[in-house]
């Protein structure tokens, strides 16, 4: 097929995702072996350390804030009489009020902002498309003033495409600014998260056009639907990818084909992290689908990813595995909102602090440290 061209801005953001310092992680890799611990001890930890190297082109990576970016949308195949959720698309806007609300604790009622809280990550809510007038408050981001058209909700996937090439582009780039918007802030380890009622069957349609899978194959249980309204999540991908309406090579027609306003936002987070040297640490399935078509369209994108943990959601693990990334646990999460990721950045901090801080066997005088 010949591929629609991509607006100049958007084609430059993907220009900017560079491979990442392959001669610090050759570094890292020299200065890991050489610390006062056996050989390959910290196990997984030693690699990730390593990638940081890369990302960060240091041997001595020091990142420095954690921040959540969660991107709520809501979708046209969750409307209506025939749900795909176990939930109704109310949730959706209530749960950005939650992100929003002023408890006790702090900023936000939800698992997002209490797990943020104990690990200290700043959290960022994005509307990128919710179907309710959100009120004002001053830590949520619209995305319809970054440009984007602040559509509420995409269209059935099931009967047409979710939204137009144009609203897709306007969202990742929408995504892209408040990415900026953190690392200016000070972050250097961007979780995407997002709030989507419906939003795992755009993200298994997604995933089974991208990577070529059967959609029972990549089809879940999501918010924990049951028996009858899983099997209309599959009929639902079947009829989203039988319309034909997308081809794997044009990454960005299959993001308007199949995705989601929240995906898009994400995407761009992603790339925009990625161009700007920073660490994406990816949470559940949705932010894979995400991730699938970042690395179509930039696959140094994959330089930049780290997996968190491997989510309950059939099809992660598919996900995963493209992407060439090891999860670092299985917890059975299957919430979104960036939950997983944000458990994970601690993990991150410290492989990199075992590179920077550890003393090698010859500094500590401790022998057997070989060559
Ligand atoms: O990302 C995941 O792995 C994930 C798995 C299951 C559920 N979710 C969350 O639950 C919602 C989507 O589930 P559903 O059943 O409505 O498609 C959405 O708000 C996601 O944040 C997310
Ligand atoms: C309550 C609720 C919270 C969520 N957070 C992310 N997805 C969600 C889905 C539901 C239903």
């Amino acid at each position: 097929m010949t591929v629609p061209l991509l607006s100049p801005e958007l084609t430059a953001l993907i220009a900017a995702v560079q491979p990442a310092d392959t001669g610090a992680m050759a570094a890292a890799r020299t200065r890991q072996a050489q610390l006062t611990k056996p050989l390959g001890a910290l196990g997984d930890l030693e690699d990730i350390s390593v990638r940081l190297a890369g990302v960060f082109g240091s041997d001595r990576p020091h990142p420095h804030g954690v921040a959540v970016l969660v991107a709520a949308g809501d979708h046209g195949v969750a409307a209506g009489p025939h749900p795909v959720s176990a939930y109704p698309p109310e949730v959706t806007p209530a749960m950005v009020a939650n992100f929003l609300a002023d408890t006790p604790a702090g900023l936000g009622g939800a698992a997002v902002n209490a797990i943020a809280r104990s690990v200290g990550a700043r959290v960022y809510v994005m509307d990128a498309g919710v179907n309710a007038d959100l009120p004002p408050h001053p830590a949520l981001v619209r995305a319809a003033d970054l440009g984007a058209g602040g559509r509420r909700g995409t269209s059935d996937l099931r009967t047409g495409a979710a939204m137009s090439r144009d609203e897709a582009e306007a969202l990742i780039l929408a995504g892209a600014a408040l990415a900026r918007q953190a690392v200016q802030d000070g972050t250097d380890l961007i979780v995407p998260g997002e709030m989507g009622i419906g939003n795992t069957t755009p993200a298994a349609a997604l995933t089974a056009r991208l990577l070529g899978q059967d959609a029972a194959a990549v089809t879940g249980r999501g918010t924990g639907v049951d028996d009858a309204t899983l099997e209309r999540k599959v009929a639902a991908v079947r009829a989203a990818l039988a319309r034909g309406g997308s081809d794997p090579a044009d990454p960005l027609g299959v993001l308007a084909d199949l995705g989601g306003f929240e995906i898009a936002a994400m995407l761009g987070m992603m790339l925009q992290a990625a161009a700007l040297g920073r660490a994406v640490i990816l949470d559940g399935f949705v932010e894979g689908s995400a991730a699938l078509l970042g690395v179509a369209l930039a696959p140094a994108l994959a330089d930049f990813l780290f997996a968190a943990g491997e989510c309950a959601e059939v099809g992660h693990a598919a996900q995963l595995a493209h992407l060439n990334l090891k999860p670092m646990f299985r917890l059975g999460l299957r919430l979104g909102e960036g939950t997983g990721g944000v458990l994970a950045a601690p993990m991150l901090l410290a492989a990199a602090a075992t590179l920077r801080e550890m003393q090698t066997f010859a500094e500590a005088g401790v022998p057997g440290g070989g060559a």
